[in-house]
């Protein structure tokens, strides 16, 4: 199956964080690619990457980085794809850094900017997710089966209050 999404990072030490977002694509069966790409350490390839995003096929990408988190700002700035930005916790601001210099985008190039670290990465799974959902019925229904277990869950642990 081609890849809809592509979830990229700055680096592999953000991983751990970054497979949230993957963990919640494969759960919801969507195809994804997944990549090290730095806007400030390959930048070269961080261009080719997000002037290639459309004719490859994705929909939306995801893009997480840390501290001066400028990758899904750059990645935004070469592509029209909607990009969802995840602030990586940093060890130094504990992801501050992050989340403002992703979220503090200029007007005309925005990036859907979702919480520090990994439950922010989950929910930008979630959001990628619902983006292709509003096209394509399979994932909206696999989400709306998602919503009901979470849901089901909630009531049974107040039950168990
Ligand atoms: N913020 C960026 C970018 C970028 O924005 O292009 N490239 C790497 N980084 C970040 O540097 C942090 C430390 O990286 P290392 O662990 O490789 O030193 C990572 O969180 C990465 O996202």
């Amino acid at each position: 199956m081609n890849p809809k999404i592509g979830v990229i990072m700055g680096s592999t030490s953000d991983w751990d964080t970054m497979k949230a977002a993957c963990d919640v694509l494969d759960e919801l069966e969507i195809a994804y690619e997944k990549k090290v790409v730095s806007a400030h350490r390959t930048p070269d390839l961080m261009f080719q990457y997000a002037e290639g995003a459309r004719d490859l096929g994705l929909k939306v990408i995801i893009a997480g980085a840390g501290g001066a988190a400028h990758l899904p700002g750059m990645v935004a700035a070469k592509t029209t794809l909607p990009v969802i930005g995840v602030p990586v916790q940093s060890k130094a601001l504990q992801g501050l850094d992050s989340l403002l210099s992703i979220v503090q985008m200029p007007g005309g190039v925005p990036v859907a900017t979702v919480a520090i670290g990994k439950a922010g990465a989950t929910n930008a799974g979630l959001l990628a997710a619902q983006m292709l959902g509003a096209y394509e019925p399979d994932v909206a229904e696999r989400l709306e089966a998602r919503r009901e277990k979470t849901k089901q869950a909630v009531l049974e642990s107040s039950d168990q209050l």
